[in-house]
């Protein structure tokens, strides 16, 4: 990589703002994968142990610019602190006098988790002021959020304009391996998009198809394809501004002669419930009070055996609502594909690494990377804008 690392700068005594990517997925009050915590730990680890200020700044969800009571960073605050084995002091708010009054009673070697960014309505429009604010608390600026960086935020952009900025050591390693696995693909080159974040990873569909030789889509959203093609999806996730682009696609793949696969038949349930009733239908027959909550048998038999014959299979997104178990076996059985296939795995994505580690096939992956939509920008071969600001070597 290009841009320096926290190895290249001096940061003995010095008071460092690590931004990263503690967006953990959580149920009842709990974290149910604490993955992102983990991987930051080398980066963490190295400043404390070279003697530096160590100031971490995260997002948690989408709070939309509000304080949120469900989305502070104590839960992933206080997990830090247990994998460091060490006291970690959290800050009620990530900017500002009392902020300022925090970070000031560190001592070298200290760590103090700030509050999510996301509760300034100036972090996701990358205001200048604010990044200057985040600024004012530090001498060096250090972006370990892999996860985030295809995000051009005040704590992931806007910061690096006022301080010297380098990388740190997930975020490095997260673009060497994901740098070297795509940028020459063994073929077959399989893709597996789901999940349901349907406005950013509808678009990513299309460069993908330049770039993948297969590209199997479950989740939330099939729906909007299925939608387009014209049949009924009952309640099921949808984006209808995206209805001619999902149509757009599928000719694209056509002319290109990729293999793009939809689901054939799919799990619906009458409530997002454990207790819910759940049957399994072909994608014709969905019933209008109905949702769509997995894929079906079917698909999963075709999508195992695609996984099974690729030489590289890139994956982001669970097949279904897999925090329940009744609609966790799309998930699951792709998942078990990629544990047991001879190509190379990654899989990306908070969500989808939770969906690994649940299913206990998380080693057996080749690489989880924490970023889902960063990484699949990457592949696509856009600048993230968090690696882009950083400063050059
Ligand atoms: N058919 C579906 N309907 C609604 N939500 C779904 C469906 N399939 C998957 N999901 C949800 O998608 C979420 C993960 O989506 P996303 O954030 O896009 O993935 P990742 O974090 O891996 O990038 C999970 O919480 C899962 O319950
Ligand atoms: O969870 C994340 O992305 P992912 O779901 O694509 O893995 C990152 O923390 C970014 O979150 P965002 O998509 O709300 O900007």
């Amino acid at each position: 990589m290009n841009k320096k690392s926290v190895r290249d700068v001096e940061v003995t005594g010095k008071r460092v703002f690590v931004r990263v990517d503690f967006n953990v997925p959580m149920q009842d009050g709990k974290i149910t994968d604490d993955t992102r915590i983990r991987e930051t730990l080398p980066t963490i680890k190295y400043l404390i142990e070279n003697g530096a200020k160590v100031i971490l700044a995260s997002h948690l969800g989408r709070p939309k610019g509000q304080v949120n009571e469900d989305m502070r960073l104590t839960l992933p605050a206080k997990r830090l602190g247990e994998l460091l084995g060490k006291e970690v002091a959290k800050a009620d708010e990530a900017v500002g006098e009392a902020a300022k009054a925090k970070v000031n009673a560190l001592n070298n070697g200290d760590v103090l988790v700030l509050e999510n960014v996301r509760f300034y309505p100036g972090e996701e429009k990358n205001d200048p002021e604010l990044a200057k604010q985040f600024a004012e608390l530090a001498d060096l600026f250090v972006n370990d959020a892999f996860g985030a960086a295809h995000r051009a935020h005040a704590s992931t952009e806007g910061i690096a304009h006022y301080l010297p900025a380098v990388s740190g050591l997930l975020m490095e390693k997260e673009l060497s391996v994901l740098g070297k696995a795509l940028s020459n693909p063994d073929r077959p080159f399989t893709a597996i998009i789901g999940g349901s974040k349907v406005k950013d990873k509808i678009d990513v569909i299309d460069n993908l198809l330049n770039i993948a030789d297969n590209v199997l889509i479950g989740g939330g959203l099939a729906y909007t394809f299925f939608k387009a093609q014209g049949h009924e999806i009952g309640q099921s996730l949808l984006d209808d501004s995206k209805l001619d682009a999902a149509l757009g696609f599928i000719e694209k793949a056509k002319k290109l002669g990729k293999n793009f696969v939809l689901p054939v038949d799919c799990i619906v349930a009458d409530d997002f419930s454990a207790t819910a009733n759940h049957k399994a239908v072909d994608i014709d027959s969905i019933p209008a009070d109905w949702e769509g909550v997995d894929i079906g048998p079917k698909t999963r038999a075709i999508y195992a055996d695609i996984i099974k014959n690729s030489k590289l299979v890139v994956w982001n997104g669970p097949m279904g609502v897999f925090e329940i178990d009744i609609f966790a076996n799309g998930t699951k059985e792709v998942a078990e594909a990629c544990a047991t296939t001879e190509g190379y795995t990654i899989i990306g994505g908070g969500d989808s690494a939770a969906a690994a580690e649940k299913f206990n096939l998380a080693s057996q992956m080749n690489h989880i990377s924490t970023g889902g939509g960063a990484s699949l920008e990457f592949m696509e071969g856009k600048a993230l804008p968090g690696v882009v600001a950083l400063n050059d070597k």
